[in-house]
């Protein structure tokens, strides 16, 4: 993340007293979360929430369960917050959380369980206009209603606003659960606008199915694309004539992973997560983790374009190949921030109390990400940078410097 914003420094203005502000997060908590498994001993989960930058709004970010969670990931991820929720120009500043274990191994209970508790740990730094948390890896709407009512339990009246991606039943917003795969669709569509090309029957590769990759993937079908590669962390499928991702999902709904697919679908190979990463098709989409696409990776990838739906999927190292190939990448803080675009549309409503259609959503979400292309190509075009990724982070880091340095000097 931090090469990321170095390279895009020479291109940008940033005062020299604001700069090293942006290299550095405003601060990280850290909890321990004691919680009762089920067998009736205790078990202490470490947890954080890492609040990287909070210039042009409250901190913004998902929370994420992962074994790999760790300060550095929050760190970067919350980073890449800031970023993304400025290039889309959101009133927000970035955060991110997580919480170190395995959700496969763990029954519904203890993960309440756990929400609880990790929600009773960060309760005094998040906040409907401070701290607003979102699903990320391995947390979803259900994780977000925990949250909501262990919070709310605290202020003895409920309070919505303090969390986005929840359930339409305690206000969640229409389209929120869609919102990020649907916007790596419109953004896709806007990149082949650009380069001219056509998304009917363009081939895509998809690394990820949970809720990111598997929205893509439907839409993207939906639109007329050729999905012909799919993988989750069990494996992957691969049908050069296109996957049928309605029953693939079917499959997922029942077999819980993609592996296995190839044994029910006539035409479908098994093929690994490095082979789907390097297949020939017209648009790779990772959606799954970060550090996917490293330096061996980049040297035979052979996908046309590159739509980075995961945070960070790149390495530097990687990137840096990508580069010398003249390989187009739409970075994530673009890409994927349809999530952040809706989940700012449903804080709108909580604190309007109010609620929008559909319609309404997915039009608003379409308009901010094509306005966040349109900057980043204008910065793209005119002031002769290397690349999307580093004109989306001169776009971003102009906005939140400028917020520093309007709000007046140390
Ligand atoms: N959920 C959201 O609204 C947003 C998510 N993102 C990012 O999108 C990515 C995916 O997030 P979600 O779909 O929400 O998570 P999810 O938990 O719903 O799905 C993750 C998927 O990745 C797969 N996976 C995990 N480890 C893998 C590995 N080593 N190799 C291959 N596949 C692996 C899982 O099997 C699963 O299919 C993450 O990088 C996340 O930070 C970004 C913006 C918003
Ligand atoms: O919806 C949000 O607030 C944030 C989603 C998120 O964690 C992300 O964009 O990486």
């Amino acid at each position: 993340m931090l090469s990321q914003v170095e390279r895009a420094r020479e291109f940008v203005d940033v005062p020299d007293d604001v700069y090293p502000q942006l290299r550095t997060p405003e601060r990280t908590l850290k909890v321990s979360l004691p919680v009762r498994r089920d067998d009736g001993s205790v078990e202490v989960f470490e947890g954080y929430r890492c609040q990287y930058d909070s210039a042009r709004g409250p901190y913004k970010g998902g929370i994420r369960y992962h074994p790999a969670v760790s300060m550095d990931e929050v760190t970067a991820l919350a980073g890449w917050m800031t970023w993304k929720s400025a290039v889309v120009d959101l009133p927000f500043g970035g955060a991110k959380g997580g919480v170190v274990c395995d959700p496969a191994e763990l029954s519904e209970g203890e993960l309440r369980r756990l929400t609880r508790a990790y929600t009773d740990g960060v309760r005094r730094v998040i906040g409907p206009d401070t701290d607003i948390p979102a699903p990320d890896v391995n947390t979803d709407p259900q994780t977000m209603a925990w949250l909501m009512d262990t919070y709310s339990r605290y202020e003895d009246h409920a309070v919505p606003e303090v969390v986005t991606g929840k359930p339409l039943e305690i206000g969640g917003t229409e389209g929120r659960v869609e919102a990020t795969g649907r916007g790596i669709t419109i953004v896709t569509e806007r990149t082949f606008d650009y380069l001219d090309t056509n998304l009917d029957g363009a081939s895509v590769a998809i690394q990820g199915f949970g809720n990111v990759g598997s929205v893509a993937a439907r839409l993207l079908d939906e639109r007329g694309a050729d999905v012909v590669a799919i993988s989750d962390v069990s494996g992957g499928v691969h049908d050069p004539d296109g996957l049928d991702v309605q029953a693939l999902l079917d499959h997922v709904d029942t077999a819980g992973y993609v592996e296995g697919f190839e044994t029910v679908a006539a035409g479908a190979d098994a093929v690994t997560n490095e082979q789907l990463l390097t297949e020939d098709v017209d648009v790779l989409v990772p959606a799954a983790i970060e550090d996917v696409i490293t330096e061996e990776i980049a040297r035979d990838l052979s996908a046309d374009v590159v739509v980075e739906a995961a945070n960070g999927p790149t390495t530097a190292a990687g990137d840096e190949v990508l580069r010398q190939r003249d390989v187009p990448v739409v970075p994530d803080i673009l890409a994927n921030a349809g999530g952040v675009v809706v989940s700012h549309l449903e804080w709108v409503q909580n604190t309007q109390q109010y609620s929008w259609s559909r319609e309404e959503v997915n039009r608003d979400l379409r308009q901010r990400l094509t306005r966040g292309f349109e900057d980043l190509l204008d910065v793209y075009e005119s002031r002769d940078v290397p690349d999307l990724r580093t004109a989306a982070y001169v776009v971003a880091l102009d906005r939140v410097a400028a917020a520093h340095e309007v709000r007046g000097p140390l």
